[in-house]
């Protein structure tokens, strides 16, 4: 299977563009208002229409409501929910069945703990997003730029694909790909010159970097 490259946080037609050129077989639009890349539901419509079926569109949420996600739904019609807040089990099994759209659930890691909750989110969801732990004071629980402890997922045995993301760039993501045998990788600040702002340079340059770690062992 070769490696899924998501790239997350697209706001403009131009940056959308150049990441479906490059090749991004996810992209991932952000509706969270506190985050520097949220989109309103108008734009997300219009960058939904872009895609014309280049990659996934995945929508980004966390914790939200039934009627945010209606609205998500109506506008972007994502291939994908990526579940990025503290939603449970239960929460993920009702979103499935109501939208009937694949779930790909957060999960953030700072210690060996955090991977306790895996059994039972791996019951429900479609893929896994290991990314992570924001700080307590975080105003948003990822897009931080920051990476956590790859080899924390060195011995991981989970019976469903499973992304990395979280400070990852076209510097690091080689090692990150080979310690934590991931199936894809997901990035937005390390292809950003400021927070929400993508530099067009940075996502090629993420992409051809992924690309040419084809010879890894991915899964
Ligand atoms: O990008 C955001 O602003 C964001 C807001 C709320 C939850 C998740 C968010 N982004 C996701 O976080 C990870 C890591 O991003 P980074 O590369 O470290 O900036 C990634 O999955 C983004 O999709």
């Amino acid at each position: 299977m070769s490696l899924l490259v998501k790239i997350c946080g697209l706001s403009t037609p131009e940056t959308l563009e150049v990441a479906l050129d490059a090749g991004a077989d996810m992209v991932g639009f952000v509706f969270f208002p506190p985050s520097p890349r949220h989109v309103s539901l108008e734009t997300g419509r219009d960058l939904g229409r872009q895609v014309k079926r280049r990659a996934l569109k995945v929508a980004l949420t966390v914790d939200a409501d039934d009627a945010t996600l209606d609205n998500i739904m109506d506008a972007l019609s994502p291939d994908i929910f990526q579940l990025h807040g503290k939603e449970s089990v239960a929460r993920l099994r009702d979103i499935k069945q109501r939208f009937g759209r694949p779930v790909m659930k957060a999960v953030p890691v700072a210690s060996a703990a955090d991977l306790a909750v895996l059994p039972g989110y791996a019951a429900v969801a479609d893929r896994i997003l290991f990314d992570a732990r924001a700080p307590k004071d975080a105003t948003r629980p990822g897009g931080l730029g920051a990476p956590f402890d790859w080899h924390l997922l060195q011995n991981l045995e989970l019976n469903l694909p499973y992304m990395v993301s979280g400070g990852l760039d076209a510097q690091n993501l080689a090692e990150a790909l080979r310690v934590t045998r991931a199936g894809g990788i997901d990035v937005s600040s390390g292809v950003e010159s400021a927070p929400g702002v993508k530099d067009p340079e940075l996502i090629k340059a993420f992409i051809r970097a992924a690309r040419a770690t084809r010879e890894l062992s991915v899964r």
